[in-house]
């Protein structure tokens, strides 16, 4: 990729107004001192910009150049247009990119249970479509076991993290990360105990971490993570609390999203293509940070969590249907 830098001066020129680009166009001088590329992206279908720079070099920035005519700069694009931005990227450089989903309410809906999600029959083919277009950097970053995502999914393989960050699988020779130590014997009594004492609770074991449910029962959240929080201070636990949607999860402290994002950013084909980190949760934030670090992106799917007027996808369906998109499954 061509590395096109500006000079730190700015000035603003004009407002997108249309087609809902962002709030105004910054223009800079390019360095080589050719004149900036000034015309609007959606205005005009010959400005259709060539080369994505970079994601965020300091602030929500979206550089885009035209080596021949020069450069533009999209100043703040709002979270809402980032898909459709970088859709015809991705899809004319695939080999500049990795994209890393979140699995529950990213790439499916939220269901009343963890047993319950459907899996919309298109997702597994595009996965695959997306992963052979990308040179295999396509990744799955969820809290669940990798191994629940695999019989999901099947028969899709994708690379991945599970159990966020303490299981990793890549497509190479690598084996699966040994599952680390599970939870402390006296963490998982004092657990069953208290999920036991407030009905429609429920606990799921993942060996390392422990999620207590309270979809069915929203008005125990509050007391479920007071009562937590005391436990481990009580036991003296070197885990941490991560409140999820209708979830609190029990997670040893060290590991994240973010941690599993940088180890899966080190090894190819991930390394050195720009990240796209899609996630509905507070546990995917940590991984927004590492992506946007990068100079990529983190996009963010509405929900329990993230509010509409923040969200790149307003669901579930819309992260797949822009899979689907930059899979090739359509004539975008
Ligand atoms: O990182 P993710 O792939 O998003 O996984 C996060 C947790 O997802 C699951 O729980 C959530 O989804 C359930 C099914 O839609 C829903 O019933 C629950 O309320 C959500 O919290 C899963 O059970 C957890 O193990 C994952 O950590």
């Amino acid at each position: 990729m061509r590395a096109v830098r500006f000079l730190p001066r700015r000035s603003r020129i004009g407002s997108t107004g249309r087609a809902g680009l962002g709030r105004s166009i910054m223009r800079r001088t390019c360095l080589d001192g050719r004149p900036p590329w000034v015309r609007m992206r959606q205005g005009n279908r010959a400005c259709r910009p060539t080369l994505l720079i970079s994601g965020r070099p300091t602030g929500p920035f979206l550089d885009i150049a035209s080596p021949s005519t020069g450069c533009m700069m999209i100043d703040a694009p709002r979270s809402r247009n980032l898909p459709d931005l970088l859709a015809p990227q991705i899809r004319l450089r695939p080999d500049d990119y990795a994209v890393y989903f979140d699995f529950d309410g990213t790439l499916v809906d939220i269901a009343n249970t963890p047993e319950e999600v459907i899996l919309p029959p298109s997702l597994t083919p595009d996965l695959t479509r997306l992963q052979q277009r990308l040179g295999g950097a396509v990744a799955v970053v969820t809290g669940r076991h990798l191994a629940d995502i695999a019989r999901m999914i099947a028969p899709a393989q994708l690379a991945g993290s599970g159990l966020h960050g303490l299981e990793f699988s890549f497509m190479s020779a690598d084996p699966v990360t040994p599952m680390p130590e599970a939870i402390a014997p006296a963490l998982l009594a004092r657990a069953v105990a208290l999920v036991a004492s407030h009905p429609g609770v429920r606990l799921e074991y993942k060996g390392p971490i422990l999620a207590v449910h309270f979809r069915q029962a929203p008005e125990a959240g509050p007391a479920l993570l007071n009562a937590l929080a005391h436990l481990l201070v009580e036991l003296n636990l070197d885990h941490h609390l991560k409140e999820g949607r209708a979830v609190i999860e029990v997670i040893p402290n060290g590991t994240s999203k973010a941690t599993a994002l940088r180890e899966i950013m080190r090894r190819q084909p991930f390394a050195g293509r720009i990240p796209i980190m899609i996630g509905d949760d507070r546990a995917d934030e940590d991984a927004f940070v590492v992506a946007e670090g990068a100079g990529g992106f983190g996009l963010k799917v509405a929900g329990e969590h993230f509010r509409q007027a923040d969200a790149s996808f307003m669901e579930p369906a819309e992260v797949r249907a822009w899979l689907s998109r930059i899979a090739g499954g359509d004539a975008a």
